[in-house]
């Protein structure tokens, strides 16, 4: 758990400490303990959260590589040139298998352990990569990025909650933004593949084919990741947690009483949850699967953790339906309409503005609260989208399905184009600096026991609303014109503020016990703005 300034309670029984307290700096109070804080944190966890994070690279690479394939493919594939119907499917199945594989990766985490659905994941992100790299079909390309999408599926609902279980609970928020950085890291990096492959004959094999060597990589370090402490007790395997929890807090005071104390509060979580399906002691996990999962998909629509599955999806929706990824895969088609001399490399300023305004949000986001860096940075979106419709509605564009897919007509006179550009940009980093990243930080709103099937869940959403703007976004600019596509997505943000701010409370510098305490009979929004205005207050006094 985390307090306002970043000092350390463990477990989700310690009460939220003062900034003010001097005594905060150095102990943690525990009701019937009083613990060192862990000071600082080791090459290990920097480590587990950088090894895991490399599926946060695949699947930022795979999901960037779309937009200059799309434009570089030609007539290489069935010995035609792509319709429209055709780059939406090449784009919406990832989506769509995405889509199917999230909800079940959290179940499948519980069962298997952590790592072994990162291995999965990792033998479909490169399958997936070389079908694409050596197909001649349109068809076969779709199976190629549907495979991939189970990939990333998987990987983007098992990476933030392994993330999540390694990190001491002080460093979780910064640690799962990383996850965010290598993210739209990983985009930068395909969108740079993608421009220096885009004038080699067949250089789109290239592009996609590399996706598979951050797989292999990921595969050789898989060896040295360990499971999760949680996943470890859960499944009898005490010793081993013990010996992952030395190495994770192995810089802290006190190195044995935190490991103590930590492994303490998830056996009486766990024991809890027993408690609460039959009474009974915790036999193997074998036995107790079927009952545990269908016992916490219950828990899961009950009360708190209903109101905390809402937010997450809500997020995690919002973050979709804005109409951001339209901009990943189809910017380089915009920029070709609009007769930018070199699409690929125009695109790369929206994801690298992308990835330098995350790591905007991972400097400040503790610091200004995930409520607020939403609040502030919707309406910023929002103009820009209305920029860009208000340049649109200027151009002679039209995204009318031709024989080789969808053609803009240059006006001209290219201010407007530069202004479609420039208002672009702020959108982007508007998005990046808070709906880019916020909702990853899902986690932290589900206790312990339903955390991966409620991650699982909202990560579904994630996807689920891709896939609908993967698939609508070119027809809604043929039939709808580009005006009216961008309204419609500054519309929907204008939705998603009203949705934050009566829903979403402030859950910077609160501890995980509290947020349960939070949701428990309402939003909690009020109250979770009345305890941070209480200890800005302690702060300065
Ligand atoms: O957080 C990420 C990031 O913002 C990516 O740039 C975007 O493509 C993903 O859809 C999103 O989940």
């Amino acid at each position: 758990m985390i307090s306002g300034d970043g000092h350390e309670h463990v477990g989700s029984h310690a009460p939220l400490l003062s900034s003010g307290d001097p005594s905060a700096d150095s102990f943690l109070d525990n009701g019937d303990d009083i613990l060192p804080v862990p000071t600082s944190d080791g090459w290990f966890i920097w480590f587990l959260t950088f090894s895991a994070g490399i599926s946060g690279l695949l699947f930022g690479y795979d999901t960037g590589v779309i937009s200059s394939t799309l434009v570089t493919i030609g007539s290489d594939l069935s010995h035609r040139p792509l319709s429209t119907l055709d780059e939406s499917l090449i784009t919406s199945s990832t989506s769509f298998f995405a889509l199917i594989a999230s909800p079940f990766t959290g179940i499948l985490a519980d069962r298997w352990g952590r790592r072994r659905v990162i291995l999965v994941a990792d033998g479909l992100f490169a399958l997936g990569a070389l079908v694409q790299t050596f197909t001649s079909h349109v068809w076969i390309m779709i199976i190629g990025r549907s495979i991939v999408g189970l990939a990333i599926g998987s990987a983007s609902a098992i990476t933030p909650l392994y993330i999540a279980e390694v990190a001491p609970s002080h460093a979780r928020g910064r640690l799962v933004t990383i996850l965010s950085l290598l993210i739209t890291g990983g985009q930068v990096v395909a969108y740079v593949v993608g421009w220096l492959f885009s004038h080699a004959v067949g250089g789109w094999r290239w592009i996609v084919g590399l996706g598979a060597l951050p797989a292999f990589l990921q595969f050789a370090v898989l060896g040295f990741l360990p499971e999760t402490p949680r996943w470890l007790i859960q499944a009898g395997l005490d010793d081993q947690a013990v010996s992952v929890l030395k190495r994770i807090y192995q810089t802290s005071q006190g190195r044995d009483r935190v490991v103590h104390q930590v492994l303490r509060d998830i056996r009486s979580e766990i024991a809890q949850e027993r408690v609460d399906i039959d009474g009974t002691k915790p036999p193997g996990i074998s036995a107790q699967w079927m009952r545990d999962t269908s016992h916490r998909l219950k828990t899961l629509f009950r009360g708190g953790n209903r109101r905390a599955l809402t937010i997450a999806m809500m997020l995690q929706a919002a973050q979709q339906l804005c109409g951001f990824n339209s901009l990943m895969y189809f910017s380089g088609i915009i920029f070709s309409a609009l007769s930018f001399s070199s699409p690929t490399l125009t695109s790369l300023t929206i994801a690298g503005t992308n990835f330098l305004f995350t790591l905007v949000a991972f400097v400040y986001i503790d610091r200004i609260g995930r409520r607020r860096i939403l609040l502030y940075s919707i309406p910023v979106m929002i103009v820009a989208l209305g920029l860009c419709a208000l340049a649109f509605s200027s151009l002679d564009i039209s995204f009318s399905p031709e024989t080789d897919g969808p053609k803009g007509q240059e006006s001209g006179n290219r201010l407007y184009p530069f202004l479609i550009l420039l208002s672009l940009i702020i959108y982007v980093a508007a998005y990046a600096f808070g709906l880019g990243n916020v909702p990853w930080q899902q986690a932290e709103l589900f206790p312990l026991n339903v955390r991966s099937l409620g991650s699982g869940l909202a990560t579904a959403t994630n996807w689920g609303s891709n896939f609908i703007v993967g698939l609508t976004f070119l027809p809604m600019m043929e039939w709808m014109t580009p005006t009216w596509t961008f309204t419609v997505y500054a519309g929907i943000c204008a939705v998603g503020w009203v949705a934050i701010r009566a829903i979403y409370p402030e859950m910077s510098g609160l501890g995980l016990e509290e947020v349960k305490g939070l949701l428990a009979d309402g939003w909690g929004v009020k109250e979770s703005l009345r305890r941070r205005e209480g200890t800005r207050e302690e702060i300065s006094t």
